[in-house]
């Protein structure tokens, strides 16, 4: 016998599934049958490819039993894989996801709220401690002899023993608690399949006894039969005609195949025939999954060959930025044996990729169209995987572009690049954004008063993926994207006034540029101010400070140090008195120090020698004072 305990995140996982999720305590059943189905369709696909398990006598099934009474247990077997000790161990007592630690962590011990996050997640196997004290598993692995017992009571520990099993396969019993005494009854069973799991593509038994009476009056005698009923259709969902299908059948398949507590948010369902033939069902979950930008993420999409499950495993059924989708690809052209090295050059299968991405994007686009609620609900979890396909997926650019959506001066919530060009002034040069990390700061930003002042819309992007992604678009529609943390982006504003104030303010400039030396790599007027006495930019060539941020965030060193351009706005009241008073060179030093060091403040830099920054300004207020 040996004793372990669980992984302290499979401990906090089972806590939140049974303090969170108790209203809904019956979704275990359908948990229970997703992972026999999974463990069945592993088994197939090895019977059909491999030697060894072609042997087999396989007749894949799931059955569920029943005992009523004092110890009230339900039972769902099923002849799939099975399990070894190894795994075992590996599956029902450790997550091996990367992120789980940072997930779990979200949690806040709010029922409620916890709740919604299971739905990123994952329900799973430990939800059986909804409705049992223990749970013990027998199983054996397909191909080997030895079967293994695993018990727990769910509180932080579990066994395993060597146990008998007469055939290859997995038994789950549940010894039922007061909330699980309900499902020892062959209607609730029913009702419970036939709502979540009626789509599973192996028939589900259900055991009964039933009791019948024969005679009339004393003679009346009760017969006990025991009995086994199909309960489930038993066919491939996806395979079926859409038309006979409702949402409800499309939410529950969706439940089984994600183990996710929520519903998804919408789903397509297609069914190609030509020259290549295929089945797609894609869903697009309310929550972004929370493994969605880890390197390791889970993939959610199932391959299937002639509705025989392939892999769960492959990255690169669709294109990496559309992670997030969930659904199946069952293809009637690729071969059943096909290995993961073959799948990866696959003429049939790539060609099934491209077209299943139009397909996606497509539908984004038409749900863009007539539905703006549920758009804004996916751009809120989806908008970032989207503008990674900005620059990875080339032959799908323009479509993307008209997808992805963006913050902005002008309008509440999100607006698209089309949107924002039909808004327009008639003679403006660009499309203007400002990029950063916090949208207050990038809202309060200086460099937007002129901008606001001539009522010009700017985008307001501060997801960290815009800085990379936003400039390599260019142009929307022979529109310029342009910066307007770049010093280039305010010529555009330029009036005849403003170039005669520049030449005005040139002595002053060039004094304050001597003393700040190598602290900047030029100063120059502004035409972009109107509240401000001064702002900083990167050159047109420079990254902006933000990217900067980020560039050292992501732990890269040795960058050489880029130095902004300090913009002074001669409209404004320090810098008209600072004019008159040009000549007194420590005066100057200090006033263009604080100018540069505000300026960068706000853009959200950090100063490298604060103390000196509190020395100048005591100076200053002392002689204000
Ligand atoms: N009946 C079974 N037969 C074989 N393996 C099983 C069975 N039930 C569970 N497992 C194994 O245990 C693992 C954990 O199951 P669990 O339901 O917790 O998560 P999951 O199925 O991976 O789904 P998710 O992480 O999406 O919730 C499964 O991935 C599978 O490897």
């Amino acid at each position: 016998m040996s004793k372990h305990q669980f992984q302290t995140e499979v401990s906090q996982l089972l806590h939140l599934i049974i303090h969170s999720l108790y209203s809904h305590k019956e979704i275990f059943l359908r948990e229970l049958i997703s992972n026999a189905s999974d463990a069945l369709d592993k088994l197939k696909y090895l019977t059909l490819t491999q030697d060894e398990f072609k042997k087999l006598t396989f007749d894949p099934r799931v059955d569920i039993s029943y005992t009523e009474g004092d110890k009230p247990t339900l039972t769902v077997s099923d002849n799939g894989i099975g399990m070894n000790e190894e795994d075992l161990v590996e599956n029902l007592g450790t997550i091996a996801r990367s992120g789980t630690k940072n997930f779990l962590g979200k949690l806040t011990g709010d029922a409620k709220k916890d709740s919604n996050l299971i739905g990123q997640f994952g329900v799973g196997f430990y939800s059986s401690f909804m409705v049992a004290d223990s749970v013990e598993v027998i199983s054996r692995k397909a191909g080997e002899d030895t079967a293994y017992k695993w018990v727990s009571d769910g509180k932080g520990a579990y066994e395993i023993t060597p146990a008998e099993r007469e055939s290859f396969g997995t038994t789950v019993t549940l010894h039922l608690n007061e909330e699980g005494k309900e499902y020892t009854g062959r209607w609730q069973i029913e009702q419970v399949i036939k709502k979540y799991s009626n789509h599973v593509a192996f028939p589900i038994f259900l055991h009964y006894t039933a009791t019948e009476y024969e005679g009339e009056g004393e003679k009346r005698k009760e017969k006990k039969e025991q009995k086994v009923e199909q309960i489930n259709s038993a066919s491939a969902m996806w395979k079926r005609p859409k038309s006979e299908l409702s949402d409800e059948d499309y939410k529950e398949f969706y439940k089984t195949l994600t183990h996710d507590y929520d519903e998804p948010l919408f789903w397509l369902h297609t069914q190609a025939e030509g020259t290549q033939e295929y089945t797609t069902l894609f869903y697009v979950p309310k929550k972004a999954p929370f493994d969605l930008y880890q390197a390791d993420y889970k993939p959610g999409v199932k391959l299937y060959v002639k509705r025989v499950f392939i892999t769960d495993d492959e990255k690169e059924l669709l294109p990496v930025y559309l992670r997030f989708v969930r659904g199946i690809i069952d293809s009637e052209d690729l071969p059943l044996n096909v290995s993961r090295e073959i799948l990866q050059q696959n003429r049939i299968l790539s060609s099934i990729t491209g077209s299943s991405a139009k397909k996606l994007l497509s539908e984004f686009q038409r749900i863009a169209e007539n539905n703006p609620e549920m758009y804004t609900e996916f751009i809120e979890q989806f908008n970032r995987p989207l503008k990674e396909g900005l620059y990875s997926d080339f032959a799908n650019r323009e479509t993307l572009l008209e997808l992805v959506r963006f913050k902005s001066t002008e309008v509440e919530g999100y607006t698209s690049l089309k949107a924002y060009k039909e808004r327009m002034k008639e003679d403006q040069k660009g499309i203007y954004y400002i990029t950063g990390e916090k949208e207050e700061t990038l809202r309060n930003s200086p460099l937007l008063e002129a901008y606001k002042a001539k009522g010009i819309e700017v985008l307001v992007m501060d997801d960290e993926i815009d800085e990379i992604v936003v400039p390599s678009i260019g142009k929307y529609e022979e529109i310029d994207l342009k910066a307007i943390n770049k010093s280039g982006s305010s010529d555009d504003l330029k009036t005849e006034d403003d170039k005669k104030k520049e030449k005005e303010i040139k002595p002053l400039i060039k004094k304050i540029k001597d003393a700040l030396g190598d602290k900047v790599k030029d100063v120059v007027a502004s035409s972009r101010l109107s509240d401000s006495p001064s702002c900083i930019v990167a050159d047109e060539s420079d990254p902006s400070m933000q990217m900067q941020q980020m560039l050292k965030a992501m732990g890269q060193k040795d960058l050489p140090e880029i130095k902004p351009i300090l913009e002074i706005n001669p409209d404004h009241e320090i810098v008209k008195k600072l004019e008159a008073k040009k000549d007194d060179k420590a005066l100057v030093e200090d006033v263009a120090t604080l100018l540069l060091e505000q300026a960068m403040m706000i853009e959200g830099a950090e100063l490298k020698k604060p103390a000196e920054f509190v020395k100048r300004l005591n100076r200053i207020m002392n002689m204000a004072l």
